[in-house]
């Protein structure tokens, strides 16, 4: 039988017989009997189909036909479940079929790929690909060349590669040159490296609007192009959160058959204007601490985050700050609800019909007409202020190896708020209590001194006077100073001497500052302790403590559709199958 989009006829598989059928959106065959009765059938969307080759083909690890002319091979994505993370694995499926002639090859081939056109209208045809050579343990150059580039080129989608000489040199590229042509941006990295393609992107897309990112109150165009990431850095977060599992190939098969995630985006002001865009860690205290840490010891690779959130620990740092936020409507969400934002998440496809109330459908989302200036920031602010062990404000769960649910499990991808959580002073045990809770299922904001609330907006600044102090005195793990030793103690001004005051007195001991020149080690040994600590931005620290972050819901695009559950499937089936989950 054969229509536009459908044909069907019997098959082999091996020497198996099959009945084959393409019903426009679905392929299947079901193996057949001795007496011609259906016994199992193996169904894949055509929307899952990589690609269709006439002959016996292999392509990974490298590509091999066998132009048999009566076979055809059908590629496609087979799931199955990691046992240790949360996502699906995707890997490539591969059938070969035999047909009785040439012709009914050529009829099924050029079917399928028809079907392939019709059915999958936001596949990318042409990427711009850029490798981090230096990111994670720098492999990116090899794990682009030997496990995706071969699955690009099965899929048809031509790349233009960069592989970068310079930090910056992605961003930079995106903000200047023409991107015409181009679907998609794909970077092969770690977060570092998406937080490039997300400056440029974002950037490039408010200069064609004409938008002025610096002014916080502007309503942001969502970047047309979506952005590809390829695990490849030592923190591979956002692939982590948005696809539930840090793996290449996965990730390749997302992008080729063109999955869309939309992403909120928080934008970070100081008083002069934009100082970055963040989407998983926007953190004052102790993930700032560890970060500016943590960059003193850049040859340990990615253990230097455990080493500096050790030392980070052991010197039992609070800081003193007023946060003010912005709450979301708390009739739509709550970061306590304990649901988990997953593929298809019933309040992100609300949010994307609050957020672009004029829009049908996502492909108008870019041409319809926003109001410039946001009504977001209307509102009744709340004010908090105290001390903080931490201060952090995330888009979306921020799940990664280390914390598989995340600093926020129940926060979501594309609603539109962002998640605060405030850890304020507490004793070390019950602060590491809090830290241990993010590596299992247990709440972590199920603690007197934790507080989580969403939002749309957070500001935060220093109390009067703190933003004229570097140190302050601190009772700590090394508290029981004498009243000879605080006289020594003094406050030090920002502007002047970087010097530690309790190095000064006459015949004391080297401390670790002297050893070192390393302010954070100080907690350990003495009583000083800085009065202000750094914003993490992603992995980045920002030049300002001072600062305005505000959500933008949906601002760009990934390709990727969000954590497929592997719980709430049936995965041996399923990986025969290759079908499509049903949560
Ligand atoms: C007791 C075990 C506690 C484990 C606690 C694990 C909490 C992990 C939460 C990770 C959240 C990551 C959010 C994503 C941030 C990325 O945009 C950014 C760029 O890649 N990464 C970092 O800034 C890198 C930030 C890395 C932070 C790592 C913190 C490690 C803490 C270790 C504390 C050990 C205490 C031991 C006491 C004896
Ligand atoms: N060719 C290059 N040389 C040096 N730095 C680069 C180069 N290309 C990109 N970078 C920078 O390297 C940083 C880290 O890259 P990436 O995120 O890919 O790896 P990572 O190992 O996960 O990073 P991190 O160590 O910061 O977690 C990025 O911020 C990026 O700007
Ligand atoms: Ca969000």
């Amino acid at each position: 039988m054969e229509t536009d989009l459908q044909l069907e006829s019997t098959v082999w598989v091996g020497s198996k017989i099959y009945r084959a059928v393409l019903t426009g959106w679905q392929f299947n065959w079901t193996e057949l009997d001795k007496k011609n009765r259906d016994k199992k059938t193996i169904s894949v969307p055509v929307a899952e189909v990589v690609g269709v080759e006439e002959g016996r083909v292999e392509i990974l690890p490298q590509k091999l036909i066998d132009d048999t002319d009566k076979v055809f091979t059908v590629f496609y994505v087979k799931r199955s479940s990691t046992g240790s993370s949360y996502g699906l694995l995707w890997t490539l499926g591969r059938t070969q079929f035999s047909v009785p002639s040439r012709v009914l090859r050529d009829q099924w081939t050029k079917h399928l790929r028809a079907a392939l056109k019709t059915h999958s209208p936001v596949r990318p045809n042409r990427l711009l690909v850029f490798i981090n050579p230096y990111g994670g343990k720098k492999k990116g150059r090899k794990i682009y060349h030997s496990l995706v580039a071969p699955l690009f080129e099965l899929a048809g989608i031509s790349c233009h590669v960069i592989v970068t000489e310079r930090a910056n040199q992605a961003r930079d590229h995106l903000l200047k040159k023409d991107l015409t042509g181009f679907d998609g941006v794909v970077c092969v990295g770690g977060d570092g490296m998406f937080s490039e393609i997300l400056h440029g992107l974002i950037g490039q897309t408010q200069q064609e609007a004409g938008l002025c990112e610096n002014d916080l109150t502007v309503t942001l165009q969502p970047c047309p192009r979506h952005i590809g990431i390829i695990p490849a850095g030592s923190t591979d977060c956002v692939c982590y959160a948005t696809v539930g599992v840090i793996d290449p190939v996965t990730s390749a098969l997302h992008i080729i058959i063109g999955d869309s995630q939309p992403l909120d985006v928080c934008s970070v002001h100081q008083a002069s204007g934009l100082v970055r865009y963040s989407v998983s860690l926007l953190g004052y205290g102790f993930y700032g601490d560890v970060l500016a840490e943590s960059e003193k010891h850049r040859w340990m690779g990615p253990l230097r985050y455990d080493y500096s959130g050790t030392m980070m620990y052991l010197s039992n740092r609070s800081y003193a700050g007023i946060v003010q936020y912005l709450p979301a409507d708390p009739l739509l969400s709550s970061p306590r609800d304990r649901t988990r934002c997953l593929s298809g998440c019933s309040v992100c496809s609300r949010s994307t019909e609050r957020l672009f109330p004029h829009s049908s459908d996502a492909g108008s989302l870019y041409s319809s007409h926003y109001n410039q200036f946001s009504s977001d920031l209307e509102g009744e602010w709340v004010t908090v202020e105290g001390r903080f062990r931490c201060v952090s404000l995330t888009c979306m769960s921020s799940s990664c190896p280390k914390s598989p649910l995340g600093l926020s499990p129940s926060a979501h991808l594309a609603d539109g708020t962002g998640d605060l959580i405030l850890v304020w002073d507490t004793h070390p045990l019950g602060f590491l209590k809090f830290l241990y809770r993010h590596t299992s299922t247990e709440d972590q904001f199920d603690l007197p001194f934790v507080e989580v609330h969403r939002v749309k907006a957070v500001r935060f600044s220093l109390p009067p006077g703190k933003e004229e102090e570097e140190y302050e005195e601190i009772g700590g793990l090394s508290g029981g100073m004498d009243e000879e030793e605080r006289g020594y103690i003094e406050t030090v001004s920002r502007s002047g001497s970087q010097q530690h005051l309790a190095d000064r007195g006459p015949g004391r001991e080297m401390t670790n500052l002297q050893k070192t020149g390393n302010p954070f080690l100080c907690g350990l040994c003495c009583s000083k302790a800085p009065a202000v600590s750094v914003w993490n931005c992603d992995g980045e620290i920002l030049p300002s403590i001072e600062i305005l972050s505000r959500v933008h819901g949906q601002l760009v695009r990934l390709y990727a559709r969000g954590i497929e559950d592997g719980a709430a499937v049936h995965c041996s089936e399923d990986i025969e199958r290759g079908c499509t989950l049903q949560i």
